[in-house]
């Protein structure tokens, strides 16, 4: 993968008017949102409002029932599950679908940027849960998406690994500069990963917090929780 120069001004994609039903159920409503290459946003809200669905509709992945989404160039997604193929080795998992010349080349350089470089013919099962998510990365970078989606990805992750995560994914976006949309439960992984922190309400964005431009966080804990409608003020007995 090679570091591509871009403009903060250029989009990675815009959606306005989005709306998204299941049937009579509009889950979301006449939303808009804009986000540049290389920002970072964190999708925050409580379970069931409509996050899943709106990364599913700018991935391309389901129908949409009104409004626009711009999203040049193919998104690439990362889930919460790996979904690497199984019969397929490292490299291989890496490079499907790749166009171009010499797809070995260049799955190699991805693995070596998720450190690892020296797993190229290894197989999926003989991975941990981190190491595969590290593949499920350099799958979806190698691709230079102008767009790149993360639904939950570290979820399911111990809490050392998740932390070693928000580092390689930081340092991964700042070097190609897609946007990316990250949807997450974890408020503390939104403040430490997010330019941008949106959260999400009956359908549309309700509130946005913004990183300051020393680098300081977007929100505090306190703040967004409250938002996220959980009570901070628990005591114990
Ligand atoms: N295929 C579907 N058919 C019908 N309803 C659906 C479908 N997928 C999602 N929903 C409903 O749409 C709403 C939003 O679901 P979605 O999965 O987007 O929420 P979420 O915010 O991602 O939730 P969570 O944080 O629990 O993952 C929910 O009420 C859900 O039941």
């Amino acid at each position: 993968m090679s570091p591509t120069s871009v403009t903060s001004s250029e989009s990675a994609v815009t959606v306005s008017g989005l709306t998204r039903a299941y049937g009579p159920r509009v889950v979301i409503d006449r939303l808009d949102l804009r986000i540049g290459r290389g920002e970072f946003v964190a999708l925050l809200g409580e379970s069931g409002c409509g996050k899943t669905t709106l990364l599913r509709a700018l991935a391309g992945l389901d129908p949409i029932q009104g409004g626009h989404i711009d999203a040049p160039g193919r998104p690439a997604v990362v889930f919460q599950e790996h979904r690497l193929l199984p019969w397929d080795t490292l490299w291989q998992n890496v490079s499907l679908g790749l166009p171009g010349a010499d797809p070995r080349k260049r799955a190699a350089a991805a693995l070596v940027e998720v450190g690892l470089g020296d797993r190229l013919d290894d197989w999926p099962r003989n991975l941990s849960g981190g190491q595969a998510q590290r593949v499920a990365l350099a799958r979806a970078l190698v691709q230079e998406p102008r767009l790149l989606l993360l639904d939950e990805p570290f979820a399911a992750l111990d809490a050392l690994t998740r932390i070693r995560m928000h580092v390689l994914v930081k340092e991964l976006v700042a070097r190609h500069q897609p946007g990316v949309l990250l949807v997450t439960h974890d408020v503390d992984e939104a403040i430490a990963l997010a330019d941008r922190i949106l959260v999400m309400r009956n359908g549309v964005i309700a509130s946005e917090h913004r990183a300051d431009t020393h680098g300081g966080p977007a929100a505090s804990r306190d703040q967004l929780l409250r938002e996220l409608g959980v009570a901070t003020n628990l005591q114990v007995a």
